[in-house]
């Protein structure tokens, strides 16, 4: 294992980081108020939370008060800035779903803040019936089709869309090991998907799961979702049924999933470690079980990336195989690059990137190790 450089904060001036913390949390509050009419004392919270001047604690009252008192350990009474990026933007969630009320008693508990942004990014029906359209394909091609649809889906993130749309975009693939992903499924043993955002990226990856059953490359599939509302769109079970129920009635993908779930060859995980402020280097015995016995562990988009190697200033000519070598069992990263972590990427092939390459979402990368 190579020397761990210093985990990336968010108090460089002009930096990606300290544009979230700045720029995206409010942009990201002010939709969740437009979104939904919560009461004054909500909206006072959510406001007092943007202007918080040293990071508060949760309410001792929380559920989950003890956990974040020792993940936070060293956190409290620090400027947002100084802390690691990935612990700030994790705290952030947990603080706004507290503000909104949503593990409170009363009448929004449950309710998911970012519910009307993601019912505005659900499929159409032109997306569900293209996809539908793939099964005509060989079988090659539609695996594919099915990997680059899964993989470019992950820019249809609705927080990051907040400040990129409009931005110029040059779509590339500067990783594709693609091919060493389909060889690791030929087994029909059993597959873990861990999904990120719901909607627009759920729908491929909800197809390719399809896929691999239906063409035996998986006996089985488990899809890991979050427990919470967390990055905005990222998806809840509640949001796979609401996928579900877009396919349209004669949809022979929806009928299968529907039945793959009620027989249990797919099954749906929400383990709290996925909204926990923790690297896949602190994965929870329960989950290191079932990713150990997966033929392959499918993780999607940029933040399961970052949690995969280490939200850290690593080169970008670091290696990928060895700094995932300690995931229990094979692992697969599709991802739209969104954020500064970058591992695994040939000497010089930065180069001829344009300067916004690791945060505009136009690159993509598709890493496997075996
Ligand atoms: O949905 P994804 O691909 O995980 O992207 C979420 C990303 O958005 C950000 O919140 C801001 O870009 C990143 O910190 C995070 O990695």
């Amino acid at each position: 294992m190579p020397v761990e450089p210093p985990p990336i904060l968010s108090n460089v001036p002009g930096s990606f980081p300290q544009s979230v913390l700045r720029d995206r949390h409010p942009a990201i509050v002010r939709h969740v108020l437009e979104g939904i009419p919560y009461p004054p004392e909500v909206r006072l919270r959510l406001e007092r939370l943007l202007q918080e001047p040293v990071i508060a604690p949760l309410p001792a009252g929380a559920h989950d008060a003890a956990e974040w008192a020792r993940w936070g350990e060293g956190m409290y009474g620090r400027s947002w800035y100084d802390v690691p990026f990935l612990w700030a933007e994790n705290f952030f969630y947990r603080r706004l779903l507290d503000a909104v009320g949503y593990y409170a008693p009363g009448p929004w508990r449950g309710i998911d803040p970012f519910g009307p942004q993601k019912d505005a990014g659900l499929p159409g029906p032109e997306e569900l019936a293209e996809l539908d359209a793939l099964q005509a394909l060989p079988d090659e091609q539609q695996a594919g089709a099915l990997v680059t649809a899964a993989l470019w889906g992950n820019r249809a993130d609705l927080g990051f869309r907040l400040v990129a749309q409009g931005a110029d975009r040059v779509d590339e693939l500067i990783v594709d090991e693609s091919k060493r992903l389909w060889e690791l499924l030929r087994g029909g043993g059993a597959v873990c998907l861990v999904a990120d955002n719901a909607g627009r990226e759920l729908l491929p990856d909800l197809v390719l799961i399809d896929f691999l059953l239906r063409t035996g490359r998986a006996g089985r599939v488990e899809l890991h979702v979050k427990p919470a509302p967390y990055f905005v769109s990222d998806a809840l079970p509640a949001d796979v049924l609401a996928e579900l129920r877009r396919f349209p009635a004669g949809s022979a993908v929806g009928r299968r999933l529907r039945v793959a779930l009620e027989e249990g060859s797919l099954s749906l995980h929400a383990d709290p470690f996925f909204c926990a402020p923790l690297t896949f280097h602190d994965l929870p015995e329960q989950l290191a079980v079932r990713f150990a016995a997966a033929e392959l562990t499918i993780l999607k988009g940029d933040l399961n990336y970052r949690r995969l190697v280490g939200d850290r200033h690593w080169p970008a000519t670091s290696s990928f195989e060895e700094l995932t070598g300690y995931f229990p069992g094979a692992v697969a990263a599709l991802r739209t690059v969104k954020s500064d972590v970058v591992v695994g990427l040939a000497e010089g092939a930065e180069w001829s990137l344009p300067a916004s390459w690791r945060t505009s979402g136009a690159f993509a990368l598709v890493q496997v190790r075996g």
